[in-house]
């Protein structure tokens, strides 16, 4: 007998009371949520914007450090506080280092070899090894030098064009990641590599947020054909993809094919490259090289860049701390020479700027999501697997026990009363860098990368902020955007040299 409609209502209803009761009954061993609907459960009040701030508040208004969103049936735990954070990422590690699986970021942009998007496994483990042989903390000569390199051709093309100073500052990460991970040297204006990476990950910092797009939340759309009204996001997606495919590839195959003519400059590529195992299979091999290296810039720039956009905004709201850490450059080092890596012992002062950029307005707010591998059982909650964590750093790095007033920019807090770095200050570090065996791999190039950015950029020059035709300062807004790395909306400062000698020291050093 065929089925009536009223036989179909029936049992789609049915389906949807059992889904629902389903959903009641687990969220029974949940942290506590904002107060979610039937079937879709928060989706409508995901936040869009500042997420961060908003998951903090939600955590204060339910009184728990520890937040449950259901994402129409798929569970996300916000973590507002470092203990849980350690407690569960990093002393449980070897079960909460998967990431979520993110169909639009994953399978429709084909990002899946990214390693800090990687699944959990032999892949992964692979290229994190490989990385880390050529970046180990200790071997700081592999990337210093480029590092000075980069931070004084800014400083001296910021003499040449001071209106362009924000803008030319982005090529010091990135100058860096390329030239650490291909050897590339890249050019002070309108780099084709440059390009080439940034159209490809634009998109892909917007994708890699769990819940940007639609298809993450309900995966069974990427199977919709892209000519349906609605599969918009299946167009982006393949115009994406051309792009992360022409970033990996080309620059690969450049970057081999300098090494062949004996152009090229050391680099991860290259030693990789000479290290190839000729017993083995090669073309995996080549594959690894390709996805680490093709990783260094998509981690290296834009958080990196977004830092030194933070510290170039606090300058303009604190002057007052921008004098102070003046002073410091000019009694420890003079000006008669620009800083170096040996001056950071003596400079706690610029120490304390770094890490009060680091906490005040962290680069990765959310940090990358972390997915549990199996169930787990914490403080009287039951998580199941699949259950993806964001560590909320922006919560934990404003938290008012261990940073009083952390609205309020204050390199001090880190320095005890012999103005010496106080170790009892939480670092800033062990929470901006994420958790776990998914640490962020490249921190110490990232901390060496914004204190001489710091350092350099004071000892040389005022940065101030523009003004209005009534003579008001015009501060940028506190308002930063989403995105894995959130960086502050567009503004302006000046760059004035300090001095004459500032000038030509600048002049004198670039290499
Ligand atoms: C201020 C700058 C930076 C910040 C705030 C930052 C932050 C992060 C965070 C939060 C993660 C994810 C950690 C987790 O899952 O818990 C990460 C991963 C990673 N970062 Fe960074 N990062 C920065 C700069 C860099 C630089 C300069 C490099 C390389 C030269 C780098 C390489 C990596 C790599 C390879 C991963 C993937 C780790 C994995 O999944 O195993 N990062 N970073």
């Amino acid at each position: 007998m065929p089925l009536t409609f009223t036989d179909v209502v029936v049992v789609l209803l049915t389906v949807l009371f059992y889904v629902e009761y389903r959903n009641r009954q687990k969220l029974k061993s949940l942290p506590p949520g904002p107060k979610r609907l039937p079937l879709i459960g928060n989706i409508l009040q995901m936040p869009t914007s500042l997420e961060w701030e908003v998951y903090a508040r939600w955590g204060k208004e339910l009184n728990s450090d520890i937040i449950h969103l259901d994402v129409a049936g798929r569970s996300l735990v916000v973590i507002n506080s470092m203990k849980i954070a350690n407690d569960l990422l990093d002393k449980r590690s070897s079960i909460y280092s998967d990431r979520p699986i993110l169909p639009m970021l994953h399978d429709l942009m084909g990002w899946e070899w990214l390693m800090s998007m990687a699944h959990y496994g032999e892949l992964w483990k692979t290229q994190r090894r490989l990385f880390q042989q050529q970046f180990h903390p200790s071997n700081t000569a592999v990337y210093e030098d480029t590092v000075i390199e980069y931070v004084r051709e800014f400083l001296s093309d910021v003499l040449d064009t001071p209106q362009n100073a924000i803008t030319l500052s982005k090529r010091i990460p990135g100058g860096v990641a390329l030239s650490l991970a291909y050897g590339f040297k890249v050019k002070r204006n309108d780099d084709p590599f440059v390009k080439l990476v940034e159209d490809a990950l634009e998109p892909a910092s917007l994708a890699a947020i769990p819940g940007a797009f639609l298809v993450d939340v309900f995966p069974f759309l990427k199977y919709v054909p892209e000519f349906v009204p609605g599969a918009g996001f299946k167009r982006k997606a393949k115009e994406w993809r051309q792009g992360m495919v022409a970033f990996k590839e080309g620059s690969f195959n450049e970057a081999r094919s300098r090494l062949a003519l004996g152009n090229t400059r050391s680099s991860l590529t290259s030693r990789c490259l000479q290290l190839l195992d000729t017993t083995k299979a090669i073309e995996p091999q080549l594959e690894v090289i390709k996805n680490a290296a093709g990783m260094i810039y998509a981690a290296a720039s834009h958080t990196t860049i977004s830092a030194i956009y933070t510290f170039f905004v606090a300058m303009l709201h604190y002057p007052d701390a921008m004098k102070k850490a003046q002073a410091e450059l000019d009694s420890v080092i003079g000006h008669s020479r620009l800083p170096d890596f040996g001056d950071r012992e003596n400079t706690p002062y610029i120490t304390a700027v770094l890490k009060e950029v680091l906490r005040w307005q962290p680069a990765t707010p959310q940090a990358v999501p972390h997915r549990l591998m199996q169930n787990d059982a914490y403080d009287g909650y039951a998580f199941l697997a699949g259950t993806v964590f964001v560590p909320n750093v922006w919560a934990m790095l404003h938290n008012e026990d261990d940073y009083p007033d952390p609205m309020t920019f204050k390199p001090e807090r880190f320095l005890d009363s012999d103005n010496r770095i106080n170790h009892q200050i939480q670092d800033p570090s062990v929470m901006a860098f994420g958790f776990g065996r998914r640490i962020c791999a490249g921190m110490h190039i990232a901390e060496a990368i914004v204190w001489l950015t710091i350092a350099s950029v004071l000892s040389s020059f005022d940065i101030t902020p523009p003004i209005d035709d009534e003579g008001n300062k015009i501060l940028p807004k506190l308002l930063y955007h989403s995105g894995i790395s959130s960086y502050p909306q567009p503004f302006n400062a000046i760059f004035k040299p300090r001095s004459r000698d500032a000038e030509s020291v600048i002049r004198a050093a670039e290499v």
